[in-house]
């Protein structure tokens, strides 16, 4: 059992939200990663980073998405910062993956309004935001099988743009059934 397809992006890209939408539109159920390491955890994501710190959590992160990679026929969601795990990178390697792009602009501006983001939630989130996507901008690109911008569409729009950049990734995998 491998999914259908695992998506990646910065925060704010809309994984959750397209992750969503796409299971949806295929009919197959959704897995996010953030949830499966709060449910395994008993705990939140941001009480994680405050009492364990962020090794423990990309530790945890990092079992639940080749879990989830290894189990999951249909569409997985991964945390932003999941692709930081060299092995993480390595087994999304033999998966279709969808990167969700996002500008920084727009990505402060979807993030800007949660507290629930421990790693946004310091005295500049702009900033921290833009050093975020400088250095994982080629982690996202290493593993992607498709890149989609989502700067200027909708999520519904973003699924027809995902689902049309697999099809033709799929008309030489045969992965792609649509
Ligand atoms: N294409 C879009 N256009 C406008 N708003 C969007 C779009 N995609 C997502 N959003 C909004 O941006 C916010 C963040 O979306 P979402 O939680 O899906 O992002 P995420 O990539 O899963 O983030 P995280 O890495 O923190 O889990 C939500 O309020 C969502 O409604
Ligand atoms: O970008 C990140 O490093 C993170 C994104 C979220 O999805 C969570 O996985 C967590 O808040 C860390
Ligand atoms: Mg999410």
């Amino acid at each position: 059992m491998t999914p259908r397809a695992v998506v990646i992006g910065p925060p704010g890209a809309g994984k959750t939200t397209v992750g969503e939408l796409l299971a949806e539109a295929w009919q197959l159920p959704l897995r996010d990663t953030d949830v499966d390491v709060e449910r395994t955890a008993g705990r939140s994501i941001a009480d994680l980073f405050t009492t364990d710190g962020e090794p423990v959590f990309r530790a945890m992160e990092e079992e639940a998405v080749a879990a989830a990679v290894a189990e999951h026929a249909g569409v997985v969601a991964l945390g932003g910062g999941a692709v930081l795990s060299e092995r993480t990178r390595s087994v999304l390697r033999e998966v279709p993956v969808v990167f969700l792009s996002v500008g920084l602009a727009e990505g402060a501006r979807r993030t800007g309004l949660s507290t629930a983001r421990p790693l946004l939630a310091g005295v500049n989130p702009r900033a921290t935001f833009k050093a975020l996507l400088d250095a994982r901008l080629p982690l996202y690109r290493e593993v992607a099988t498709v890149e989609v911008d989502t700067d200027h569409r909708s999520p519904t729009e973003v699924v027809e743009a995902v689902r049309a950049a697999l099809t033709g990734w799929g008309a030489t995998t045969g992965s792609d059934h649509d």
